[in-house]
């Protein structure tokens, strides 16, 4: 019997070289039990991350018509900015702004191709004159993000007894196009009071593996559902990154690690905005995938019931089309970016 959590564990990456047995019994309790954890002694430096902070904020402080420039409005790969307002989680709009970036990777997509695969495209840089170190930062951020998601994936394989490159090697493309996010939060009184403080509203995060998220300052605001339903904090903490599960990972290890449901509340008056810089590490969307083999033994682990605020968002389609479902949930969230380049699937699917 294990008792619902109620704070998010901290793993030491130093722990996976000195007693891999426990870091991996620690890590496999996460999984099952949280579907979230910090983790410290990562490879990528305080000064690198603080570089990233300055030029994080340097880009929501640029005037709105620059921001508007790369809007993603401009292409149909969702790559881009979101004035605040423009997103929505669970019909209800976002109080964020944010601007979505990728490895970078040319547009392929033509007529009569898989209709996903034109979420694959370039990025939408800001004029190289405002923020001149801007892409070169981003997208070392990006690389090593994902070697470290790449790194998490291996020891996530061993913690549910498989060999490290199991699910990598059956659920990655090599050269696959991985998404991240710039995030600002305003503060609640810089919003008008019908909108209430729904940063990002209850949701899991959907067709990725894991995703490795920075908290940029120090401002509280990330929640965490438990399993009987309660919201727990995850406060920033110095030098580490917050790991979570995506619908992804939870299907392909038929739900023994846990996709759990996460929202962030708008700072409160007088604190500022909150920055948080989340990657999602991906699985690959261009084939139906079948789940891997778990241990009936570790099956037997996995939570009786996970009460979940999230909306499910076309989940049952994952199994035959991670692509299309991929692509939904885009387009669930940007009504806009939806309704110009995909208005049939919009239609067919009820996103208006
Ligand atoms: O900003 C955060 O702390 C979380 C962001 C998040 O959950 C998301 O963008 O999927
Ligand atoms: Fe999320």
């Amino acid at each position: 019997m294990t008792t619902d959590f109620t704070s998010i564990p901290i793993l030491d990456l130093f722990l996976a070289h000195s007693d891999k047995p426990k870091f991996l019994a620690e890590l496999q309790h996460a999984l099952i039990h949280v579907g979230f954890f910090y983790v410290k002694n990562h490879s990528v430096t305080p000064v690198f991350l603080e570089q990233l902070t300055q030029l994080t904020t340097g880009f929501f402080d640029l005037p709105l018509e620059e921001k508007l420039k790369t809007d993603k409005i401009h292409s149909p790969t969702f790559l881009g900015y979101s004035i605040q307002g423009n997103e929505i989680t669970k019909n209800k709009k976002d109080n964020r702004e944010q601007y979505d970036f990728a490895n970078e990777l040319p547009s392929s997509w033509e007529e009569g191709h898989p209709i996903y695969e034109r979420l694959t495209g370039p990025n939408l840089w800001p004029d190289n004159t405002h923020l001149p170190d801007f892409r070169e930062t981003i997208l070392s951020f990006h690389e090593q993000a994902k070697s470290l998601a790449e790194l998490l994936t291996q020891y996530v394989a061993e913690a549910l007894g498989l060999e490290p490159n199991a699910l990598i090697e059956r659920f990655v493309v090599p050269g696959q196009q991985h998404r991240a996010k710039l995030i600002k939060y305003p503060a609640v009184d810089s919003l008008a009071p019908e909108d209430g403080t729904q940063g990002v509203g209850p949701h899991r995060d959907t067709a990725s593996l894991l995703t490795i998220l920075y908290q940029a300052n120090d401002l509280p605001g990330l929640q965490v559902q438990n399993h009987s339903g309660e919201w727990i904090d995850a406060p920033a903490i110095a030098d580490t990154f917050v790991v979570n599960i995506g619908t992804g990972l939870e299907y392909l290890v038929h739900g023994i690690a846990v996709a759990t449901t996460h929202r962030v509340l708008n700072p409160h008056a007088g604190k500022g905005p909150r920055y948080s810089i989340p990657f999602f590490y991906g699985a690959r969307l261009d084939k139906k995938i079948a789940p891997v083999e778990i241990s009936d033994e570790l099956l037997t682990k996995k939570p009786v019931t996970v009460v979940t605020d999230s909306g499910h968002q076309f989940f049952k389609m994952y199994a035959e089309n991670p692509g299309l479902y991929a692509l939904l949930n885009r387009m669930s969230s940007h009504r806009d970016v939806s309704a110009k380049f995909y208005p049939e699937l919009s239609r067919e699917h009820g996103i208006i």
